[in-house]
C-alpha cells in the first residue's frame, strides 16, 4: 500500500499551491490577453490529473471520518483550494481554530464573505460534538456579525458544547481577532444532531465503518 502520510503530505503540498493560485488570481491586474492563455494553460493543467476518480460518496482514502481528517473539506481540508484552512486544538473549554482569510474570501472590499465566517464555525462546531464521541450534522446555525472580519488578520475561532440531550446537541461559536480576543466580530448557536447508525448508514455508503 503507498504511504498515506507521502501522500497526504503531496495532497497538502498540492492544496497549497492552489490556495496561493486563488489568491493570485483574485487579485491579479495581468493583461486580459494573459489571462486568455493561462485560462488554456489550466485546463491543460487539469487533463494531468490521470487515475481514477472518486466516486460521489466515497471517503477520499486519505480521510479519517467520521472522527478524524477530512482533507478536502472547504473549512479544514489542507487539501482544499478554499479551505484557509483552520487548524483545530482541544482545549479544557471546546475547541479553538486558528486561521487567516484571504482576499479570495472578500464579501465586502477588505473584509470576510459573511458565509465564511459561517461555514468556518459550522465546521469547527460540528468537529466539537465530534471530540464528545457525538459526529453530528447541523439543524440550524444563528450567526449574528457583530463586526466585520478583516482578510488577512490571524483569527481565533471558539466552539463549545453547551448541551447534549439524547443525540441533539447545543453548541456555541465565535470569531475573534487573534491579537484582540475580547472584540467578538462573529458570534454563532449552533443545534446539531447526531444520526443514528440505520441514517449514518444511508445518508454515509461510502463510510465503511458504518456498513454491515
Ligand atoms: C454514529 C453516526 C455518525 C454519523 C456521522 C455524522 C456526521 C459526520 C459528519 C461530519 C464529520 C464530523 C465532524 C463534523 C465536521 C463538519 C461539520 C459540518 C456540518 C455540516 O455541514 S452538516 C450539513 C448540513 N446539515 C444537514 O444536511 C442536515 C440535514 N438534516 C438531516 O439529514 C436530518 O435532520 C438528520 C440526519 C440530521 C437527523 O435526522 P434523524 O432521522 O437521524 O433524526 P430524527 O428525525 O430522529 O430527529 C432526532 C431529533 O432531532 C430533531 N431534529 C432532527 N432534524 C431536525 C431538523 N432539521 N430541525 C429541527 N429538529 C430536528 C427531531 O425533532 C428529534 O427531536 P426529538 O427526539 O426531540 O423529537
Amino acid at each position: 500500500m503507498e504511504d498515506l502520510e507521502l501522500r497526504r503530505k503531496a495532497v497538502a503540498e498540492l492544496g497549497r499551491e492552489l490556495r496561493s493560485l486563488m489568491e493570485t488570481v483574485a487579485r491579479t491586474e495581468t493583461p486580459t490577453e494573459d489571462l486568455q492563455e493561462l485560462a488554456g494553460e489550466v485546463q491543460r493543467l487539469e487533463a494531468r490529473f490521470t487515475g481514477r476518480r472518486r466516486e460521489r460518496s466515497e471517503i477520499p482514502g486519505v480521510d479519517v471520518f467520521p472522527f478524524g481528517l477530512r482533507m478536502y473539506s472547504p473549512a479544514t481540508g489542507h487539501g482544499s483550494a478554499f479551505a484557509p484552512p483552520l487548524e483545530i486544538e482541544e482545549t479544557e473549554d471546546g475547541l479553538v481554530g486558528r486561521c487567516a482569510l484571504g482576499v479570495a474570501h472578500e464579501g465586502p472590499p477588505g473584509y470576510a464573505h459573511g458565509g465564511m465566517s459561517a461555514m468556518l464555525l459550522d465546521e469547527l462546531m460540528g468537529w466539537a460534538c465530534a471530540a464528545k464521541g457525538l459526529p453530528a450534522m447541523t439543524i440550524a446555525l444563528d450567526v449574528r456579525y457583530q463586526r466585520p472580519v478583516p482578510v488577512e488578520m490571524p483569527l481565533l475561532l471558539r466552539a463549545r458544547v453547551t448541551g447534549i440531550e439524547g443525540r441533539k446537541i447545543t453548541v456555541s461559536g465565535s470569531v475573534v481577532p487573534e491579537d484582540d480576543p475580547q472584540t467578538i466580530l462573529v458570534a454563532a448557536e449552533g443545534r446539531f444532531v447526531a444520526p443514528d447508525l440505520d441514517r449514518a448508514r444511508s445518508l454515509f455508503p461510502g463510510a465503511k465503518g458504518y456498513q454491515n
